[in-house]
């Protein structure tokens, strides 16, 4: 099997490209149609390793799956095999991907259980998933972990509507309580609640369902319980991520790129946070124009200190950037210490960027000091592995800008979030072979 990108850097990247549908809303979308019997039609789905895995889980589960056309499917979920979850094929299926958690919320408010077996995912730290079970059993679910066959489960005969103060704004948790309350009898407020673009395209297409949740987009979610669902159409936002991703991209080759179709409002922070680091961009209409620049200049903060870029809840600057903007920071000019907060061993990965030649003091597992080379001097290429998703493209972005050839391996982490990137890279003159 190919497993390997061989690229050969330094060349100037230049075009238009199409960011795919967002994996991680996708994830909790697809997950949603297990809470309605009634069809569900859902569109810019990315094609990638983690959301087909979930689509393939659905369907071995027995939900209806039709393939309109490459992006868009269609699912039933009228027919649950619920002896599928004893499954051994479920344990190593269930098992594979972080996104699969979310089909525990939906199971429990229809079918009254669910069990998942401890999810998988990036190494990037520990991940718990306390917040997920609190809330369960805050809505009246008995919780089990059994550490010999390393399954959660929960059941209840009824979930009722109440106050759930979240131990911390968990994406995904709030996703799987929002999921689990929306069939529940009364009314729940979840504070702390994440808000993350994804969420809110959540609690959207839950409402188009027949869901009675206010506050989207708030730390303050209302759901009033209903007892039945129907099915609906939706249409998953670009990445945000991608987009990020290629900003860092233009950036660091020196490449004249055109992001497409960005949905800019639905950025945040993003953008500006890319600014910060000097990088110029222009919105032509929904697109991203990015200039070829050979030179980019972080800012200061006011005083004159150091920029610190860190990351944070949503609205704050999302943790899945933090290593795009790390790679970026080392051809700028001057300094920035880049301060992950949320995971512990996530930028572990700049070990591999100090072998092709970058400026980086790796503080603690937690902080690194990039001191920019403003393209004085290139990276030189080198043989790396991908240990995590986003590393892994940061490592495929300082490739590209890199002397020579670089191979990475291990690229099955990148294709878990990023559709046909080679080919999609290639597009733009990039020389990227899989080997
Ligand atoms: C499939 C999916 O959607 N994955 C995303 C989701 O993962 P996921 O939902 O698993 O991540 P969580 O939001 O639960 O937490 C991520 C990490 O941040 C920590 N934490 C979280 C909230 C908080 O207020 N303080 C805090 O320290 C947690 O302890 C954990 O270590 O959200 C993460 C945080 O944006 C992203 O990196 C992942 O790409
Ligand atoms: C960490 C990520 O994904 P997951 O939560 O699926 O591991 C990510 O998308 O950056």
């Amino acid at each position: 099997m190919k497993n390997a990108f061989e690229i050969v850097g330094g060349k100037k990247l230049k075009g238009e490209i199409t960011p795919q549908g967002a994996k991680n809303e996708a994830l909790q979308i697809i997950s949603a149609v297990l809470l309605t019997a009634d069809k569900i039609t859902i569109s810019n789905i990315p094609d990638i390793k983690d959301v087909n895995k979930l689509i393939e889980l659905l369907g071995d589960m027995g939900v209806k799956i039709e393939r309109l056309a490459p992006d868009t499917y269609t699912f039933e979920a009228s027919n649950i095999n619920l002896d599928f979850f004893q499954s051994a094929e479920f344990k190593a299926k269930g098992g594979s991907l972080r996104g699969s958690i979310m089909i525990v919320g939906p199971l429990l408010a229809r079918f009254g259980k669910a069990s998942i077996p401890k999810p998988g995912g990036d190494k990037i730290g520990r991940r718990r998933l306390d917040t997920h079970f609190l809330g369960f059993e805050k809505l009246g679910a008995r919780f089990d972990y059994n550490p010999e066959d390393g399954f959660f489960r929960v059941d209840a005969s009824d979930l009722k509507g109440t106050y759930i103060l979240l131990d911390e704004a968990s994406v995904t948790g709030t996703a799987n309580i929002v999921m689990a309350a929306v069939l529940a009898k009364g009314t729940t407020t979840i504070y702390n609640a994440a808000c993350e673009p994804y969420l809110q395209q959540l609690c959207k297409m839950l409402n188009r369902m027949g869901a009675k949740i206010t506050g989207i987009g708030s730390n303050l979610l209302t759901i009033e319980g209903v007892t039945e669902l129907h099915g609906t159409e939706h249409r998953m936002l670009p990445d945000m991520i991608e987009i990020g991703s290629f900003i860092g991209l233009a950036a660091m080759t020196g490449s004249e790129i055109t992001i497409k179709d960005v949905q800019y409002k639905e950025l945040g922070i993003i953008p500006d946070v890319f600014r910060r680091l000097g990088i110029k961009m222009e919105l032509r209409g929904d697109d991203i124009f990015i200039p070829s620049q050979d030179h980019y200049e972080i800012e200061t903060f006011i005083d004159g200190s150091i920029m610190t870029i860190a990351d944070a809840p949503w609205p704050g600057f999302t943790p899945d950037l933090l290593s795009i903007v790390l790679v970026v920071a080392i051809q700028a000019k001057g300094s920035v210490l880049i301060h992950q907060k949320m995971f512990e061993s996530r930028l572990f990965f700049v070990d591999k960027l100090l072998d092709m030649g970058a400026q980086i003091i790796l503080c603690d597992p937690h902080r690194a000091t990039v001191i920019g080379l403003d393209n004085q001097v290139k990276l030189r290429g080198i043989s790396m592995t991908s240990p995590d998703i986003r590393a892994g493209v940061s490592l495929l972005i300082a490739a590209l800008s890199a002397q020579g050839k670089s191979t990475i391996y291990n690229i099955e982490q990148i294709e878990r979030g990023y559709q046909h990137i080679d080919e999609r890279l290639k597009a733009l003159g990039a020389d990227i072979t899989r080997i």
